[in-house]
């Protein structure tokens, strides 16, 4: 897949793919969510979520699990997401760690960094519902001193978003780069998202007509409840023969 034509406007890090998945895809994957013991749920205070294909380290090495069906057999997410080519570049070729997350209405995710641990490419899928994402750049000025607005290390953010994106259901977005790299990203905390306000969205031209209606109208979509997969490349991965874990590969 030539995946560059997916490109969004004013970024050449930052692809948006609509439709990635179909709606009777979408529905199914739903469903064996549904299936997801609740125990395998860790509570945020904004979200759930629940990492598939095993857990990380505290050295950000990767102990694998076997993927859940409905990411390695139908649909296949992972061999549909090779087939980007967005993880050419990756040291597996291909993610090896997914996490789902899930979303009510009024749930959002503050600005973060995702980590060296994994290989600077994450591609999300969005279920359920949509979202807008919000990418943001450390503030130049000292620590917290124009709106207090920090992450965890205390580095000040500027709080006008670099990028904005409108995360249509089904749509795939693939982060990449200095995006990655030294931006944040996250998600307001909203019941709905008012495209009135001059929030503009960068991959208005991207967006499936529906989409395109609702932000060229200025109307106000209000979320439902999203589930998020983000399916990323972990660099470091134990090697694990009958339980026990044997250095890394
Ligand atoms: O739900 C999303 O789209 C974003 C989730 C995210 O940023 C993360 O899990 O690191
Ligand atoms: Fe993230």
């Amino acid at each position: 897949m030539d995946f560059s034509r997916y490109s969004v406007p004013g970024s050449d890090e930052t692809f948006y793919i609509p439709d990635f998945i179909t709606k009777d895809e979408e529905e199914y994957l739903i469903r064996k969510i549904g299936e997801t013991p609740q125990p395998k749920w860790k509570q945020l205070a904004k979200r759930r979520r629940v990492p598939s294909r095993g857990d990380l380290t505290p050295n950000s090495i990767l102990i694998p699990q076997a993927m859940p069906s409905f990411l390695s057999e139908y649909p296949d997410l992972i061999a549909r997401l090779k087939a980007t080519g967005a993880f050419g570049g990756s040291p597996h070729q291909q993610p090896n760690h997914v996490i789902l997350n899930q979303y009510l209405p009024g749930q959002g995710i503050m600005p973060h960094e995702d980590g060296p641990a994994y290989y600077p490419v994450v591609a999300t899928l969005s279920l359920g519902s949509h979202t807008v994402m919000h990418y943001y750049q450390y503030s130049s000025s000292p620590s917290g001193s124009d709106t207090g607005e920090t992450d965890g290390k205390g580095r000040a953010i500027d709080p006008t978003p670099i990028l904005s994106l409108l995360l249509e259901p089904r749509s795939l977005v693939i982060t990449t780069s200095a995006l990655y790299t030294r931006h944040l990203h996250g998600i307001d905390a909203l019941e709905d998202d008012d495209f009135g306000r001059g929030a503009g969205v960068a991959n208005v031209e991207l967006l499936t007509g529906a989409g395109r209606d609702v932000v060229e109208g200025a109307r106000t979509l209000p979320r439902r409840v999203r589930y998020s997969l983000t399916c990323r490349d972990v660099t470091r991965v134990a090697n694990v023969v009958a339980g026990r874990t044997f250095g890394k590969r």
